[in-house]
């Protein structure tokens, strides 16, 4: 039985702070790099051994990967990092504490903001203009993204880059952000969209499934730490 791994990365300064995050490169806290840690030592306990670990483009799911994989011994694997697995873009929201939008928009919005399948944050201006996305067309980066948005360019990912490996019988870790993860798990668990709201992903707890054949869920388990705070 093959083993696909899930892991959102440790909490970042933005999630801290109660900012929305999404393409904004918040840093780990000292917080954040313990529970990293701690999320590394959970996972050498299941002595599972990766052929490759994915992650997104942004330093706090990056520097999350780099620890755990010093911790469960397996920085030797190919690390992927690739935009389509970065957080779901927040628009102009980003960098707004989420309570004060609760108080100036109310608690409504803010949850179809935060968990509705297909609503939109209000566009920024412009799409992202770093480096790190330079190669891009302007017309494939977003200016906001709803779920499903982000959805659209993470699951041609996991088609291309991690389904093609779970079938060849290859163990994948996937380090990357609250939604990314929440999309791939609406993909994988077959989640209505109406049902994904009440899917939350805790801060550097693995989520590790079986799969067999055709990569159908055998068995999930969640390794959680007596610190995991959802
Ligand atoms: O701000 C963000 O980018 C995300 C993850 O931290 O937050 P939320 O839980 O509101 O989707």
């Amino acid at each position: 039985m093959v083993k696909l791994v899930l892991l959102r990365h440790g909490q970042s300064i933005a999630n801290k702070e109660n900012e929305y995050t999404g393409w904004t490169d918040a840093p780990l806290t000292k917080k954040g790099e313990f529970q990293a840690k701690e999320a590394g030592e959970l996972l050498r306990k299941t002595k599972i051994t990766f052929k490759q670990l994915h992650t997104s483009v942004l330093s706090r799911a990056i520097k999350t990967a780099d620890i755990v994989l010093d911790q469960i011994g397996q920085s030797n694997i190919p690390v992927l990092k690739s935009w389509r697995l970065n957080e779901r873009h927040y628009g102009a929201l980003r960098g707004l504490n989420k309570n004060w939008t609760r108080k100036v928009y109310g608690d409504r919005q803010v949850a179809l903001w935060r968990r509705s399948f297909t609503t939109v944050p209000p566009l920024m201006d412009e799409t992202d203009n770093d480096r790190r996305y330079h190669a891009y067309p302007q017309s494939i980066l977003p200016r906001a993204e709803s779920l499903k948005m982000a959805s659209d360019r993470i699951i041609p990912y996991w088609v291309d880059k991690i389904a093609p490996q779970l079938l060849h019988g290859n163990n994948q870790l996937i380090v990357a952000h609250g939604s990314t993860l929440r999309a791939l798990i609406k993909y994988i668990e077959e989640i209505d969209d109406e049902e994904i709201d009440g899917v939350e992903v805790a801060n550097g707890t693995p989520i590790i499934y079986e799969l067999d054949n055709k990569l159908r869920i055998v068995k999930e388990k969640i390794l959680k730490s007596e610190h995991t705070i959802y």
